[in-house]
């Protein structure tokens, strides 16, 4: 069903295929469906309308009245063979049909986001558009199955049990049928016992529903499903909340809990429970997409405090971030740590002459060829302006000053492009280095800094374009190059 693995069951080229497949798809559901039917316990269900939405929702190209067509006749051949219902066949299975286009056309339309792994975002929309879908179904199904009959006290039982069903069924599958994805299983985090407490708390509110019974115990799961929902995924915690949700609703049917003294067969009593417990697993699910929300937000804006908007290039928060982690370095001991402090010479004029917006260009042109000269081994920051910071581990310093030297020569021979334009410009560079001791790379780095920071000073007064150092001699400075 999903457009997300290589393994795809529909594609909008293979015309063909989609056709066959949504007929065996509907077949096999109706299947199912009918057999959930001779099961006593657990004929409370069917599923086909849900799943045929979620195939819809999921893959928009569906959305032709060819392929629910084929839905149409695949229910209506099924009933053919299996049934006498005649032209009763006609109205309930279009029923089902109302549900499956209402849904997919409601969730299309109104909950449909960027992110194709977001579907139904907003729960509260699935709630809301499930609920349409099944009332205009149901009213449409019991019309079908109520028949020429003219005891008309009957049809309102008829019409609640098919729209709870209907709506708990929709409610239930839904979430987790939009939501779920294969699990990569090489990025699953490592497992960890408490990681099973949630489930664990679901499934002990679940037995004391059991044990306590009374209409009470269908919310006991309730905080359990909130847990799920801050610790899980959302494809996990949907799969969780349905099946809670069916159990529950099996063990109202089979009085295992017991919500009355009544025999819960008794409508009123079913109708209720379903739609309670529907009610219910919606808002697990609206925590749960929330969360995810706010997780993604939090990314996001550290992302964007991490790295320089303009350039793509570390900022000076990333930086520090990043020299604590040590693993983008490769810093072995004994090592040098390289800081180079880089200013673009005589930037006010590119802004000057040609604008900021110009400026701007070179900037980000700049930063790139600077990532590209130091690879992968090094970091590279902007601390604001057109001033650049870089952060290597070499094994002598005479190697960080050549790779200081291959910077400035390469910015040299650049041609910076803007409009039509080339552009050339030079850097001065301050270079400091040191064998970090007992101090934290971070702290190597900001005495560094500040060393380079003087170095670069020297650069600029003895005529810019060159890479000032200590320690090194001229020999050794033309000997590294
Ligand atoms: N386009 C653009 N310009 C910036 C940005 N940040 C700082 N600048 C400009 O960079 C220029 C820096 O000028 P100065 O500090 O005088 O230095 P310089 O002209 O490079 O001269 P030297 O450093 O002495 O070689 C200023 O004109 C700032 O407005 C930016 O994000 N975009």
């Amino acid at each position: 069903m999903s457009n997300q693995t290589g393994f795809k069951i529909f594609s909008p080229e293979k015309r063909l295929a989609n056709v066959i497949n949504i007929f065996v798809i509907t077949t096999l559901f109706y299947f199912f469906g009918a057999s959930l039917r001779l099961i006593d316990e657990l004929s409370l269900f069917w599923p086909l309308n849900a799943v045929l939405a979620a195939v819809f929702v999921r893959n928009p190209f569906l959305n032709r009245p060819i392929y629910y067509f084929i839905c149409y006749s695949a229910m209506i051949v099924y009933d053919a063979f299996t049934t006498h219902w005649g032209w009763q066949s006609a109205i309930i299975n279009l029923s089902n049909m109302i549900f499956i286009i209402l849904a997919a056309g409601l969730l299309l339309r109104y909950t449909r986001v960027q992110d194709e792994n977001n579907w139904a975002l907003n729960a509260f929309n699935l709630f809301y558009f499930c609920l349409i879908a099944s009332l205009l179904s149901s009213l449409l199904g019991s019309v079908g199955s109520f028949g020429p009959s003219s005891d008309y006290r009957k049809f309102l039982p008829l019409f609640a049990d098919w729209f709870s069903e209907q709506f708990s069924t929709g409610v239930l599958l839904m979430p987790f049928l939009l939501m779920a994805k294969w699990p990569q299983w090489d990025k699953l985090p490592a497992f960890h016992v408490s990681k099973i407490y949630p489930l664990l708390g679901v499934i002990i509110s679940i037995i004391a529903s059991v044990l306590i019974g009374g209409a009470g115990s269908l919310a006991f799961p309730l905080p359990a499903l909130i847990w799920c929902a801050i610790r899980y995924p959302v494809p996990v915690t949907a799969l969780i909340t349905l099946l809670t949700g069916g159990i529950e609703i099996v063990l109202v049917a089979n009085t295992i809990v017991m919500i009355h003294e009544n025999p819960p067969r008794v409508l009123n009593e079913m109708f209720s429970a379903r739609l309670g417990i529907a009610t219910m697993a919606i808002c697990p699910l609206i925590v749960s997409v929330s969360v995810d929300a706010i997780n993604r937000l939090i990314k996001q804006t550290s992302l964007r405090a991490d790295f320089d908007f303009l350039t793509g290039v570390h900022s000076r928060s990333g930086l520090y971030e990043a020299l604590k982690v040590k693993a983008p370095l490769k810093h072995q001991p004994n090592q040098k740590l390289c800081v180079m402090l880089l200013d673009i010479d005589y930037f006010k004029r590119i802004n000057d002459n040609y604008g900021h917006e110009c400026g701007d260009v070179v900037l980000a042109a700049f930063a790139a060829q600077l990532k590209k000269t130091v690879g992968e081994d090094g970091l590279v920051a902007r601390l604001g302006g057109e001033e650049f910071v870089v952060a290597c581990s070499t094994c002598t310093e005479e190697q960080g000053y050549a790779i200081a030297e291959k910077i400035r020569q390469s910015i040299e021979l650049t041609a910076f492009r803007y409009q039509q334009q080339s552009l050339f410009i030079t850097v001065s560079i301050g270079l400091a280095a040191t064998t970090p001791d007992k101090e934290t790379l971070l702290d190597a780095f900001n005495s560094l800094l500040a060393q380079a920071d003087k170095y670069l000073y020297l650069s600029k007064r003895n005529g810019r374009n060159q890479t000032c150092t200590s320690h090194i001699t001229q020999e050794d400075m033309a000997a590294s190059i």
